[in-house]
């Protein structure tokens, strides 16, 4: 059986598995796909990853891509994938310009490579909703709501010693789970602002089911959600987990509404590699 070339990349610490599947060797609605992104994202038993990207044609822009996340389920969107997609892209000749286009289920987005540094425009977000006073894990918190692509809950906490303090597992479960976000469920975000341009962020993914070292759109509802409690301007850097910071730049157009909502970072290619789905 043949092997299965991939790259392994890092999003500003968000790290994915992206294959080139132009061939059309992954058929990704089925659920043999799901099993092989479960298996290839365990990390110590395999190549271990927060998600699975799959590139493939499109008539319209310069690829399509199907984004999976370590449980196997497939999202819409994800901003720090979206940086590595762009950069593997252009890297690998699939697109022939820095500055491309590629779809995605929740809309087209542009993006522009210049060396490891990756700027995407995103699709405009929806569904903001801020104050909701919910019991979590014990507690009652006040969590704002935006879907920046994928859906995200946004807790702020007084500084950074307490973000630092949190069970960011225990409360980012209760609030992914919540009724209030059923059926689809929601990312959870702590956030302390540190200046008018600049947060501290952790978040809680849904579908990897555990802290990540970055997430993209929960960076981008962190900034817009803190800029609609007038704590931030544009453009807003983000410090991550990990220790690397995004850039968010964006328009508001009205209460909880945005447009040209950019995100720029690193993305870099981590190796690359041949997988034997027999040793999966
Ligand atoms: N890490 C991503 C978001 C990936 C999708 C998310 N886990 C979900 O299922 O909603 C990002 O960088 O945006």
């Amino acid at each position: 059986m043949e092997p299965i070339a991939f790259h392994k990349m890092t999003g500003s610490g968000n790290d994915f598995i992206v294959i080139d599947n132009r061939s059309g060797s992954f058929t990704t609605d089925d659920e043999d796909c799901r099993d092989f992104v479960r298996k290839v994202c365990r990390r110590k038993l395999s190549a271990g990853a927060d998600g699975v990207i799959f590139i493939e044609d499109d008539p319209e822009c310069d690829f399509r891509w199907r984004f999976y996340n370590a449980d196997g389920s497939e999202a819409e969107m994800c901003g720090n994938g979206a940086r590595c997609a762009a950069r593997f892209a252009f890297l690998t000749g699939v697109a022939e310009s820095p500055e491309l286009r590629f779809r995605t289920l929740a809309g087209i987005i542009q993006a522009r490579v210049e060396g490891t540094r990756v700027k995407v425009q995103m699709t405009d977000p929806l569904d903001y909703r801020s104050g909701l006073e919910l019991q979590a894990a014990g507690r009652t918190i006040s969590v704002d709501f935006i879907n920046t692509g994928v859906p995200h809950a946004v807790c702020f906490v007084a500084g950074t010693d307490e973000l630092e303090r949190m069970d960011v597992v225990e409360l980012g479960r209760a609030l992914r789970r919540h009724q209030q976000f059923q059926p689809a469920g929601t990312n959870a975000n702590f956030v302390a602002v540190l200046g008018r341009d600049r947060i501290r962020i952790r978040t809680y993914e849904r579908g990897v089911e555990d802290e990540t070292l970055a997430c993209g759109t929960g960076s981008i509802a962190a900034a817009l959600t803190a800029h609609e409690r007038t704590l931030v301007g544009s453009p807003v850097h983000v410090l991550t987990q990990g220790g690397e910071t995004l850039t968010i730049h964006f328009d508001r157009i009205g209460p909880g509404q945005y447009r040209n909502v950019f995100i720029e970072g690193e993305a870099r290619v981590v190796y690359e590699g041949r997988l034997w789905r027999e040793t999966l």
